[in-house]
């Protein structure tokens, strides 16, 4: 149905096109390895920003993409802003950049930026010099009024002019890179034809490559169909062992990543973007993503995203834009289930998963603790979660092993609380609401003391109880220490009461280990269920029986005595 609204007419655009590539064979290649990885970060990232970076905060994120393990980092453009020319010069007189770190600078096209840029550079021991000029059609024709003869000099010219300036400035080892901007929107022809002139001016060999960069400076098709323009590049761009194909894709249509991916398998060599995808628009492609999905699938992306919390905390300091909690890998959210379903699956994997044998947890495709978080934050509890959850954290944070039975009744309280307040329900708040529903008795009876006497097959227990009328005493005998004590109970108490269930676990170890004990009892046909902890067992089941027993007085069960 077409909108009713005249500004929002999809008639006003057209499909872009594609390339007719019937035996296209990137669809079939794997990803093996990480490609050559270059941060853009100090560089379209930061041209993106409200408030572009300061000299101070481009250092603390230089900072975090050397450690981060990032080999090539574009730094900026220093011949556009004294920040940037400032910047590099602080790499440079510091000696800032290791050995084996190569900075990238960006360049237009024209002599005088040119020369300036390899100023900026004086005294670095190795360098690529990166230019760039336009070469899609609206471009060519609205931008800079030129055919494509007029295009092509352009880059032929500013490839000389590196050139020339490259062999004055010796001392440093030199790079080149040329991007003929607007790529994915050119047409594949002319931007081979403007490659392979760029590559008759720098005559790359296999020992001194250039880099040849396709940006989809723009997003504006599938991904596949990049994915064809890169095939089509690689198969018809001249000397292909000397040059080194880059791609830079933007995320305008949220496909940068998979453009990236694709580009991989149709023959691409290296790969520019930026930490969680900041950049012009919709950002440049997320290296953090590619990288971890790379991991996610046991290849080395040679990047170390380990200390996920820092990457997210410097780069949203210096570029002062917030990390979305669903950021793929890296969100606040990401290892988060609420849902009590996925609650119920992480549960059961993560207690069947094995040290030293591959990851297999449903709905958690990495280990949360590779990349800093824990498993505290996996399962959090709101009015979509189920008993695996309010079971998880219990077992974990305070140590109550709940038997099944048991899970679908606490669930079932803390649920109405969820429901009631709208909000997540904290631990401290689930382990309160299950307290108050199981644990406690206050005004009801308390045990005492007890005695237990053996004989031959049975056992007689005397209790000694503090109730709401003072203390009592009771006495009873049973096959255990337990229907003895339900016996006492129903004599003194004058009440039918039947265990339907009982479990129980140890809590901690040795002299300080303590008894968790979890009972159901129909009392008068209702089942009521209590929970105790004890440093003794028997007294922590049989206060589990006196929870039953006091929350039926509660609910107006009336006693003998
Ligand atoms: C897709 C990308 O990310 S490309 C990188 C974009 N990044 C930036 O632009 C950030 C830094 N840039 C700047 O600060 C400024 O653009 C500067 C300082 C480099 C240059 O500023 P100015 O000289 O004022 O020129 P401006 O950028 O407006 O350039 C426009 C002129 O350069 C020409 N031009 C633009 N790009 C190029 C290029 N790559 N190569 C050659 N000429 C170019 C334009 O045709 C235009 O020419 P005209 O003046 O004859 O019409
Ligand atoms: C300068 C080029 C590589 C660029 O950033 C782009 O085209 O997006
Ligand atoms: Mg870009």
């Amino acid at each position: 149905m077409s909108s009713s609204s005249p500004a929002f007419n999809h008639k006003k655009y057209r499909r872009s096109p594609v390339i007719n590539k019937p035996n296209r064979r990137w669809p079939s290649q794997v990803i093996e390895s990480a490609p050559r990885w270059c941060s853009v970060d100090l560089r379209d990232g930061n041209q993106a920003l409200i408030e572009p970076m300061t000299v101070a905060q481009k250092q603390r994120l230089w900072k975090l993409l050397v450690k981060v393990g990032f080999k090539e980092i574009e730094i900026g453009f220093p011949s556009a802003s004294q920040p940037d020319y400032d910047f590099c010069r602080w790499l440079i007189e510091e000696n800032q950049i290791p050995d084996d770190v190569t900075i990238q600078v960006l360049v237009q096209a024209r002599e005088a930026l040119i020369e300036r840029t390899f100023e900026a550079l004086k005294g670095a021991k190795q360098a690529i010099v990166h230019v760039y000029n336009s070469t899609s059609p609206v471009q060519r024709e609205k931008v800079f009024g030129m055919e494509r003869e007029g295009i092509i000099e352009i880059a032929r010219n500013g490839a000389q002019l590196l050139a020339d300036h490259a062999a004055k400035h010796t001392g440093c080892k030199f790079s080149f890179e040329y991007s003929p901007e607007s790529f994915s929107s050119t047409e594949i022809d002319f931007a081979i034809e403007i490659c392979n002139a760029v590559i008759d001016v720098w005559r790359p060999t296999v020992d001194n490559k250039a880099i040849f960069n396709l940006p989809a400076t723009v997003e504006c098709a599938t991904p596949n169909v990049f994915a064809d323009q890169v095939e089509t590049f690689c198969d018809g761009i001249n000397n292909r062992e000397a040059i080194v194909v880059s791609v830079h894709t933007h995320n305008d249509r949220g496909s940068a990543v998979a453009a990236g991916e694709l580009a991989l398998m149709a023959g691409a060599d290296r790969v520019e973007g930026t930490l969680m995808g900041n950049g012009e628009r919709t950002g440049n492609m997320d290296i953090v993503t590619m990288g971890m999905n790379m991991y996610s699938q046991g290849i080395d992306p040679r990047l170390d995203f380990a200390n996920a919390e820092e990457i997210v905390r410097v780069v949203s300091e210096c570029t002062q834009i917030e990390v979305h909690p669903r950021h793929p890998w890296v969100g606040d959210l990401v290892y988060t289930a609420f849902s009590g379903s996925h609650q119920d699956a992480i549960r059961k994997c993560l207690s069947q998963q094995t040290e030293g044998s591959h990851w297999d947890v449903a709905y958690l495709p990495i280990d949360p603790r590779d990349i800093g978080r824990d498993y505290q934050s996996v399962i959090r509890v709101n009015s979509q979660s189920g008993k695996g959850g309010v079971a998880y954290i219990l077992e974990q944070e305070y140590g109550m092993a709940m038997p099944r039975w048991l899970q679908i009744e606490a669930s079932r309280v803390v649920q109405a609380q969820a429901e009631k307040q709208s909000t997540e329900v904290s631990s401290q708040q689930i382990y309160d609401i299950v307290k108050a529903a199981f644990m406690d008795s206050e005004g009801g009876y308390q045990l005492a003391a007890y005695s237990l006497d053996r004989n031959n097959d049975s056992e007689a227990i005397t209790a000694s109880l503090e109730g709401p009328k003072g203390s009592k005493t009771i006495a009873g005998q049973g096959d255990g220490a337990l229907s003895a004590f339900c016996h006492a109970l129903q004599d003194s108490l004058g009440i039918e009461l039947e265990i339907v269930h009982y479990d129980q676990h140890a809590i901690g170890q040795g002299t300080d280990a303590a008894a968790m004990a979890f009972v159901q009892l129909k009392i008068n046909g209702e089942r009521y269920n209590g929970i105790s902890q004890n440093n003794d067992v028997l007294s922590a089941n049989l206060n589990a029986i006196l929870v039953c027993v006091n929350q039926a007085v509660s609910a107006g069960l009336s006693l003998t005595a």
